[in-house]
């Protein structure tokens, strides 16, 4: 099977087993990422954290992001801009959103909103991940685009990236394209991965 092809076929079986699950499964998931996320010191410390609206079986961030707010961090929500790069505005529970072109609510009007590189942390929704960090989103390239001048600094650095995803859409391996961004951890519903550690349980 050639590359985009596998891809494809990945992306399809990864998005319907997330639909697949029942609520109480999916909130048990929240919980559990809720857990993880508290395990990196930078959550509870970084001013500028950015997520996005859970949709079609994405692991929702809801019981996640309440702590940021009490502990005065900012959380912002993804915008798609015009050059199909992605803009991040502030957004607090009750704040008005609309859905974009893929029918994901992004927040309407926002008073202000930043740039990439201006965010401090960074939870990015994937279909796929593996332990070096590499990830499958859904084709459109918008963080990899976004966030393509991590790829000239030694990592980790400001902004952080964090993937989030279920414990079962990991992967052995997933070939990097000359254009993927890694990530630096990835948060599940089980655990904390550090993609810079050096053994990554499987030989080299
Ligand atoms: N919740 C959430 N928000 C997000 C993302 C995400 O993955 N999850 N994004 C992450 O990048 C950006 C939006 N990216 C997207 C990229 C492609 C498609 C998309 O193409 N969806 C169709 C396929 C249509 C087609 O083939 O053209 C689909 O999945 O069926 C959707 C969103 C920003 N906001
Ligand atoms: N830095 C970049 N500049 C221009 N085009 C890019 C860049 N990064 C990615 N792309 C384009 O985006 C397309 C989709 O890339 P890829 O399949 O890696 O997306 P993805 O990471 O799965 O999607 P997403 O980030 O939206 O979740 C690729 O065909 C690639 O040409």
């Amino acid at each position: 099977m050639d590359a985009p092809a596998e891809r494809r076929e990945i992306r399809q079986q990864l998005a319907a087993r997330r639909r697949a699950l029942t609520p109480p499964q999916r909130m048990a998931a929240a919980q559990g990422l809720r857990r993880s996320l508290e395990q990196l010191p930078e959550f509870h410390t970084d001013a500028r954290v950015a997520g996005y609206w859970a949709t079609d079986g994405e692991l929702p961030l809801n019981l996640a992001i309440p702590p940021l707010a009490e502990r005065g961090q900012q959380f912002l929500l993804p915008m798609i801009g015009r050059e199909r790069e992605l803009r991040f505005a502030p957004w607090r529970a009750g704040d008005p959103v609309e859905p974009n072109r893929y029918g994901i609510p992004e927040p309407v009007t926002p008073h202000e909103w930043f740039a990439a590189f201006q965010l401090d942390l960074v939870l990015v929704p994937l279909l796929a991940f593996d332990r070096r960090g590499h990830r499958l989103g859904y084709g459109g390239g918008y963080y990899d685009r976004s966030f393509a001048f991590l790829g000239d600094q030694a990592r980790p650095t400001e902004p952080l990236l964090v993937g989030i995803a279920y414990a079962f859409q990991e992967m052995d391996a997933i070939d990097a394209e000359s254009w993927d961004i890694p990530l630096d951890y990835v948060a599940t519903d089980r655990e904390l991965i550090d993609c810079h550690a050096t053994d990554h349980g499987t030989p080299a």
